[in-house]
């Protein structure tokens, strides 16, 4: 899949985990494609998710794209068990703090077989991820403080920044997806999609209504 096709990627964070199986078959039925993973360890942000074993349950329930988002320290401490466990893509963080360096685990994570992606809170910019643009297949702009769901989309603080990177990506013939996460709704989506992202993963706005085939269907127009 290119960088110019759009995807809807639901995040389980904001489904129903104690039937994440009916959880992830109902994001199957409707045709998703990718599935995002939030993992959280109660330090790099203000809350806890789940660990590799939550990735093995999913990897065992669908053969759906696993993009597993590591908002935790130290992702090359716990790298090997997030690979084992099924993960398709792994992004890391860029402000996490590691044993090694951001571009060995990059580095590490390929060698693997996956794809690496590197992640950006808002208050850091594009910048940030220039030395490892050529190591990556995929950058997130976070367009919320990560941690939590249900939050609003940050425009004015995210938007230039994921137009720069598209822009430089493009002026270097790079291949890199640009996902966002955070506040994606039908009214946020087309302009993350006007300033590069064709990634776009959506918690409340996929989980949240009761009618998940409609909900998909407006997302997945509105980015179109
Ligand atoms: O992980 C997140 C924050 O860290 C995201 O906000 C979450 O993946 C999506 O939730 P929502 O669509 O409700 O903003």
């Amino acid at each position: 899949m290119t960088h110019d096709t759009p995807l809807i990627l639901p995040s389980l964070l904001a489904a129903d985990w104690s039937k994440v199986a009916a959880e992830v078959k109902r994001a199957e039925e409707v045709g998703v494609q990718w599935l995002h993973l939030d993992v959280m360890d109660g330090a790099f942000v203000d809350n806890i998710s789940f660990g590799p074993q939550m990735v093995q349950t999913v990897r065992k329930c669908t053969d759906m794209y696993l993009d597993v988002h590591l908002m935790i320290h130290r992702p090359d401490h716990f790298l090997e068990r997030f690979l084992h466990a099924g993960a398709d893509n792994i992004t890391i963080h860029v402000e996490a703090r590691y044993d090694t360096s951001v571009i060995e685990t990059l580095r590490r994570i390929r060698a693997a077989g996956k794809h690496a992606g590197i992640a950006l809170h808002p208050d850091t910019p594009f910048e940030a991820a220039i030395p490892y643009a050529h190591e990556i297949d995929l950058l997130l702009v976070m367009t919320v403080v990560p941690g939590f769901g249900g939050q609003p989309f940050m425009e004015k603080q995210t938007m230039p920044k994921l137009a720069a990177a598209r822009d430089y990506r493009d002026a270097h013939g790079l291949k890199y997806h640009l996902e966002v996460d955070g506040g994606i709704y039908t009214n946020t989506a087309p302009i993350a999609k006007a300033n590069g992202a064709n990634l776009f993963v959506c918690g409340t706005s996929f989980y949240g209504p009761a009618d998940t085939p409609q909900a998909m269907a407006e997302l997945t127009a509105c980015v179109a």
